[in-house]
């Protein structure tokens, strides 16, 4: 069994097969933080305040001991962030929202190492076909939207919403992997090219 470089503060089955899709040995141990926006807190520095603060807890909780990498995704419409849905109410509502508009899918990754630490972050547009109240009922009770920031999974049902996408399809699965690659390489770290 090849020894962790890194560990990955996530509770998503998704990232984990990105990361190992990276060829990253890698453990892993979710951060347990408050998702909650801040007032007016902007997008972008929202998602990059969660994947650090994810990952700062995480290299915290285990002293150090391995660098940690975090990560966090969000859909904005014009602005207004799209989290997790609480319930049907809320996820047909966030998908009717996106029916026939283009929204942005924002993901960030934050390394903390100890050499330092760093955050980047993913902007990916996805454009919507026009959705139904009965298709976004209906798509509620498969059970996909509920853990899936916006309400839906560009990876499973949910993809045959999507028209058109400009960006990282795997930042909206929740890990983009040329971006995590490339910061994993900056501090060292291994990736399936490392051994060539
Ligand atoms: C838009 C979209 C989001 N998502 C997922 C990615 C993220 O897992 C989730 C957004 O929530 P996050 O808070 O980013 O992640 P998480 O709670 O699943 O895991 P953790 O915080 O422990 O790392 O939505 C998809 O799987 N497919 C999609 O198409």
């Amino acid at each position: 069994m090849t020894t962790a470089t890194v560990i990955l503060a996530s509770a998503s089955p998704r990232r984990t097969q990105l990361l190992a899709q990276l060829g990253v040995p890698h453990e892993v141990i979710s951060a347990d933080i408050c998702e909650d926006p801040e007032s007016d807190e902007h997008p972008l520095l929202y998602t990059q305040r969660l994947a650090m603060t994810k990952a700062e807890q995480v290299f915290n909780a285990v002293s150090g001991r391995l660098p940690v990498l975090g990560a966090d995704t969000t859909v904005t419409l014009n602005g207004t962030i799209l989290g997790k849905p609480a319930n049907e109410e809320e996820a047909v509502q966030m998908l009717l929202a996106l029916s026939g508009q283009t929204h942005e899918v924002i993901t960030s990754i934050a390394l903390v190492h100890p050499e330092g630490r760093e955050v980047c972050s993913v902007v990916t547009e996805v454009e919507f076909a026009e959705l139904s109240y009965d298709t976004c009922q209906a798509y509620w009770r498969t059970g996909e939207p509920a853990d899936k920031a916006g309400a839906y999974g560009i990876q499973g049902l949910g993809g045959v919403f999507v028209r058109q996408l400009r960006g990282s399809y795997s930042a909206v699965v929740g890990l983009p992997l040329f971006e995590t690659a490339a910061l994993l390489k900056r501090y060292h770290l291994h990736t399936w090219q490392t051994a060539l």
